[in-house]
């Protein structure tokens, strides 16, 4: 199926709107150094796209300076804020009450605050929260939370409102990397890492290119293209119960999909190789270990053919849905809408895509799955099915 909220990748005037869209200021920016590995990170928003930048500057670079977790406390407090905010008005909407009825006065306050949060996060301020977040109603509205919007990170947070509301506060990486800040335009990281000797030696630059994954961002995402060697596409597993922001009907996974086989077809992309991190395996586990299920929202989940425990299955069975994109479209495409896709593909040796099962938030996760990419990305590049 065809997403109508990613038009600069589609068959068409393609080209003319590819020349007059790419900004010469980014063509300069990621054009002239040929050595460096170009890596781009796409995916829908909330996917872990940013978090994986977070986790090269842990990982490749010197990790974060004492005025970023400044900034970043700034930034945990609203999350805390938003988190509780969102919990508490949608008791209203979802028909739940307070289990302790003296919280009457704290849950005014924190409606009255509005979505933007209090003038000032004090003492009085992060009572009410804490007060709130034992409160029975809101963990009963929390558990809910796919019924509405809420954050991934609201449970870590809000676990964590003694700590944050301490004057001498300073974010941890694990706190900085469940910080929720929704990416707009477009960041570049550059690193340098260690080449294996088995490979061919030496030290290897990267540019990692991040984007926003909203729908309202997508049109922003042709100006990267150029040069790209690889893309790490990016999908929030967990999400599959869950209903896009931007448009509330739309299931958020669904939604994954349709993007994903709009980057596996455009043309723009081909050269590059293409790695899909099926991420948030920690949410997913603990969704399915709390009894949810995918098959109401996926209901071919029914027939899948799966092994293993029901995570296992579940996990499976999404990954499946996305090489079944690569599969189908490879040679000829059943999609008749865009025939000119078809020439493409045909003229093009036969992709590979890899799949990798991610925690982002997962220091240690990350650094392992990133050592197997860079060996795919290298074996790409030296194959010379990239742009080299
Ligand atoms: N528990 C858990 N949280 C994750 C994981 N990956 C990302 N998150 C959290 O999910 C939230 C969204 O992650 P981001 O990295 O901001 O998502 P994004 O793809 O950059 O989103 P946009 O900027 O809107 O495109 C953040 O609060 C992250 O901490 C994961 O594997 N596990
Ligand atoms: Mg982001």
């Amino acid at each position: 199926m065809l997403v109508p909220c990613f038009p600069c990748l589609r068959a068409g005037n393609e080209d003319e709107d590819y020349s007059r869209q790419l900004d010469k200021n980014i063509k300069q920016w990621i054009t002239p150094y040929e050595n460096a590995i170009k890596l781009l990170l796409l995916g829908t928003g909330e996917s872990g796209k940013t978090t994986i930048i977070k986790q090269m500057k842990i990982l490749h670079v010197s990790g974060f300076s004492a005025a970023e977790r400044t900034e970043k406390a700034v930034y945990i407090k609203h999350n805390i804020h938003e988190s509780i905010f969102d919990i508490v008005s949608n008791m209203v909407h979802l028909g739940i009450a307070l289990q302790q009825p003296r919280n009457v006065q704290a849950q005014s306050y924190i409606l009255r605050c509005g979505p933007g949060g209090p003038p000032e996060y004090n003492e009085e301020y992060f009572d009410y929260v804490r007060q709130l977040w034992r409160d029975g109603g809101v963990r009963e509205c929390f558990k809910r939370s796919n019924e509405y919007q809420l954050i991934d990170s609201a449970e870590y947070f809000l676990d964590r409102v003694d700590l944050v509301e301490k004057s001498d506060y300073i974010p941890s990486d694990a706190d900085i990397l469940r910080c929720r800040q929704k990416t707009t335009g477009i960041q570049k990281i550059e690193f340098k890492v260690k080449v294996p000797k088995s490979m061919h030696g030496g030290v290897q630059d990267f540019w990692m290119f991040d984007v926003g994954g909203q729908r309202g961002e997508r049109k922003k995402w042709i100006q990267v293209f150029e040069g790209i060697n690889a893309i790490w596409f990016l999908v929030a597993c967990s999400d599959f119960d869950q209903r896009l922001r931007e448009e509330n009907s739309q299931n958020r996974l669904q939604e994954a999909v349709e993007l994903f086989e709009d980057v596996w077809l455009s043309r723009f992309l081909l050269a590059a190789g293409l790695i899909v991190f099926l991420n948030k395996q920690d949410l997913l586990e603990q969704k399915i270990t709390q009894g949810r299920s995918i098959a109401p929202y996926f209901p071919q989940y029914k027939q899948y053919q799966g092994t293993g425990d029901e995570y296992t299955r579940t996990k499976n069975f999404i990954k499946s849905m996305f090489v079944d994109i690569t599969t189908k479209n490879r040679g000829r495409n059943k999609h008749t809408a865009s025939p000119e896709r078809f020439v493409v593909l045909e003229a093009t040796r036969p992709r590979e895509c890899y799949f990798h099962f991610t925690t982002a938030t997962d220091t240690d996760n990350v650094r392992t799955v990133f050592r197997d990419v860079h060996q795919i990305i290298l074996t790409h590049i030296l194959d010379n099915i990239g742009v080299y």
